[in-house]
């Protein structure tokens, strides 16, 4: 048996709440197989897209005078309930299909940060939808707002994105997990929250669901991260013609590539290094990158990128 972190991409997720259900009902299916086959999974998700389409609908109610102003901490505990919700539904009904009786929770989950971490004053983590150069610009006068262009995709707003310290529900989320349960925890990469003198307060940013991921999983000594996500493989040279698709790499393999600028900030680059400092510890972790549609192919070494301490040095 096995014990598998696997998170899953906001943008991976679908732009709807009917398009994330159905995304997420496929994949309920692949992670209720890796538990009926003997492993024990904790699931973990992104909110880039939704953080943002609940910020900005937030944002238009309050600019009408039609609610107080919800700040970005609120929508991102917001993003973790709509989210885990959609999961913890397809999960149980999986589960029951199976006539399985695992119980599923969801823990909001606040992950400490340093108010003195330098992505505060440089914005990168892209959040809600996609935008053209000229819609980018107007908003960026208008409002404010910070753009980015984002992996080729278009311009989106950027919000701070500080690294994650620690997750201030671990042992709520050790437990659950110890009694049995299927636990859904860090969602968003977590709130981000910051001590002070009054106790935990939370912050305007979002958290990589990558790296917050990477910590739970080292934190509750997993075996595995699977990180799945809108492209089947990770690629060197990306988007060219000379696209080559990597299958199972060492650490110093992929640290040559990010050294080479193959994976691109805010998208990939973060997904790498979160595996990267999983497998750091110990030899036998592995971890992987693939579709959120083709889990159950990664799983059968048919597709998906493996990054482990020693690699394979297999490459197609
Ligand atoms: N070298 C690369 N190989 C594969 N995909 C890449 C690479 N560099 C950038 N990407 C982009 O990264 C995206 C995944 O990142 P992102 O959309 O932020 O993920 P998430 O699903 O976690 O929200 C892919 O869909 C792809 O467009
Ligand atoms: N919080 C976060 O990393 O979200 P995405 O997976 O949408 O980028």
């Amino acid at each position: 048996m096995a014990r598998i972190v696997v998170a899953l991409g906001g943008n991976a997720l679908g732009k709807s709440p009917e398009e994330q259900l159905n995304l997420v009902k496929h994949t309920a299916e692949s992670l209720v197989g890796l538990i009926s086959a003997g492993n024990e999974v904790v699931i973990s998700h992104g909110n880039g897209p939704q953080v943002g389409a609940i910020n900005l609908g937030m944002n238009f109610a309050a600019e009408n005078g039609k609610t107080a102003a919800f700040p970005f901490p609120e929508c991102g505990a917001m993003s973790q309930g709509y989210i885990g919700y959609h999961l913890q539904q397809s999960l149980q009904n999986e589960l029951h299909s199976r006539w399985m009786a695992t119980n599923v929770a969801s823990v909001v989950t606040q992950v400490e940060v340093d108010p003195t971490d330098p992505a505060f004053e440089n914005p990168t983590k892209p959040v809600g939808d996609f935008y053209s150069k000229e819609e980018a610009e107007k908003i960026e006068r208008e409002k404010g707002y910070v753009f980015k262009e984002d992996a080729g995709r278009g311009y989106r707003q950027v919000v701070p994105s500080p690294q994650p310290k620690s997750i201030v529900e671990l042992k709520c989320i050790s437990d659950l997990i110890a009694t049995g349960n299927l636990v859904i925890a860090g969602g968003g990469g977590g709130v981000p929250v910051i001590k002070t003198e009054n106790g935990l307060k939370g912050v305007p940013a979002v958290i990589d669901k990558d790296r917050t991921s990477a910590l739970l999983a080292d934190n509750i000594d997993a075996d595995q991260l699977i990180i799945l996500t809108a492209v089947d493989d990770v690629y060197i040279n990306y988007g060219k013609a000379s696209q080559r698709r990597l299958n199972h790499v060492s650490s110093a393999e992929a640290s040559q590539y990010i050294d080479e600028g193959q994976f691109a900030p805010g998208s990939m680059l973060p997904k790498i290094e979160a595996c990267l400092d999983f497998v750091s510890s110990k030899d036998e972790r592995t971890a992987m990158i693939t579709s959120l549609d083709h889990l159950d192919d990664a799983l059968a070494g048919k597709m998906g990128t493996i990054i482990s301490k020693r690699g394979a040095s297999v490459t197609e």
